[in-house]
């Protein structure tokens, strides 16, 4: 059975400040590398033998620092990237005229192909978070690897495995720095293929972040 560990990065600069980051990126703030480090001192011990990061700044500093604890190389993959979230990146979120707030609503509510302007769909970010997914059953037996991501993105990753809609994310609090695992089984009796074992596991962190209870 392949189990795969998925952390969301480490709290930004941003995250603290409530902007609107997506495909944008901000630094990691202090707390935030605190959190990687705990995140580091949570996994060393589980065998990781891959770190595989979305290719932005915040999840490959997050990535770099969980890989210094497991003694693994980090390998980048665009598909992991946070919901293109168009042009509402970088803006404030308590800044966002009736208009704009509509557009955000629309990936929230279920409307199928909702997308904030020259942004992405949750249909398309489920099914480049599931590719990624599953190329990690082509890693070699024995494999053990841990997936660096982003709140939606892995939001929507868990909510579909477990058969609910993308826009289900909303109801997942996945801090900064929480840990989840999905499992790959082949079971006749139970469901085959992902399972989820955990979501949003924030007892390593001495601190969570506030940006979740913010919103
Ligand atoms: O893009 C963002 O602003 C947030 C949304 O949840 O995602 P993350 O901080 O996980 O990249």
């Amino acid at each position: 059975m392949l189990q795969v560990y998925l952390v969301r990065h480490g709290e930004t600069q941003w995250n603290a400040e409530r902007r609107i980051q997506g495909q944008s990126d901000s630094p990691l703030t202090q707390k935030g590398e605190d959190q990687a480090k705990q995140v580091g001192d949570r996994v060393r011990s589980l065998g990781i033998t891959h770190i595989i990061t979305s290719d932005l700044g915040r999840t490959r500093r997050t990535a770099e620092i969980i890989a210094d604890a497991c003694g693994c190389e980090v390998i980048a993959d665009s598909r992991l990237r946070e919901l293109n979230m168009g042009v509402l990146e970088q803006r404030h979120i308590d800044t966002l005229t009736a208009e704009e707030e509509a557009w955000r609503r629309q990936l929230v509510n279920g409307t199928p192909d909702g997308r904030i302007p020259e942004g992405e769909s949750m249909q398309e970010l489920s099914e480049r978070m599931h590719s990624a997914l599953q190329s990690c059953l082509e890693l070699p037996p024995g494999s053990r690897p841990l997936l660096v991501s982003h709140g939606i993105a892995l939001g929507c990753l868990v909510s579909t495995i477990l058969g609910l809609p993308a826009y289900a994310e909303r109801r997942l609090r996945l801090r900064n720095c929480s840990i989840s695992r999905v499992d790959h089984q082949q079971s006749a009796w139970l469901a085959s293929g992902w399972v989820v074992e955990t979501a949003g596991d924030v007892s390593h962190l001495d601190a969570p972040a506030l940006d979740e209870l913010q919103r």
